[in-house]
């Protein structure tokens, strides 16, 4: 596996050892150890699927408590996957990371806690699946609009098509408005 660094310092991207041979390949998409010893030192506890079709946009989620990290990848298809900095007193706070995910290049991106987390699917259909190191608290979620002005994120969509989003994440806050998280240096 190896470690690709981002424009935010804790936010990384993995490229998986991927085995081929005339059966197809292999590869190992998770090893605590190796986790740990070059990533972060965190519990995985909950594992997540989702499937989505074309434009659908999750996110930009996080939560409160019991704050999550994420380690996520696509075995079906591609998104373009963003994390935003929502660590108040970070100095990348608002900023976010976007990499393109799929079955094809089998990247993986870490979500460290204190992140919003969503992604845009950009094939016809997209299954993703991620790891997070606390359980789903639903009543601690906050979901920050797609559409932010201040993010400004660059969403690989025609001007001409509205994503399909949920009615939680239609009625999305700005950045400005969201609580946030204080900032640990990692
Ligand atoms: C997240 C979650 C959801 N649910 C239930 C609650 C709803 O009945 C249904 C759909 O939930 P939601 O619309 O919040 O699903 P997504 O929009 O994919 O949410 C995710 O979107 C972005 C990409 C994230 O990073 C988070 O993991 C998560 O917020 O699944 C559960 O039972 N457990 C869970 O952990």
């Amino acid at each position: 596996m190896i470690v690709l660094e981002t424009s935010i310092s804790c936010v990384k991207v993995l490229s998986p050892k991927v085995f081929g041979d005339d059966r197809g390949y292999f590869m190992e998409t998770f090893r605590d150890d190796w986790f740990r010893e070059n990533v972060a030192d965190v519990n995985f506890v909950q594992d997540n699927q989702s499937s989505s079709g074309k434009y659908t946009l999750r996110g930009l989620h996080y939560q409160l408590v019991q704050t999550q990290g994420k380690l996520v990848r696509v075995i079906s298809g591609e998104v373009f996957d963003v994390a935003v900095d929502v660590r108040e007193g970070s100095p990348t706070f608002g900023h976010w990371v976007g990499e393109y995910l799929s079955a094809e290049n089998r990247k993986q991106l870490w979500v460290p806690p204190g992140f919003a987390h969503g992604f845009m699917v950009t094939s016809d259909e997209a299954e993703f699946v991620y790891k997070c190191t606390d359980y789903y608290h639903p009543d601690s979620e906050v979901s920050i609009a797609w559409n932010d002005p201040l993010l400004a994120i660059d969403w690989p969509i025609p001007d001409s098509t509205n994503p399909v989003v949920s009615e939680k994440d239609e009625l999305g806050c700005s950045l400005a408005a969201a609580p946030s998280f204080p900032y640990e240096k990692a």
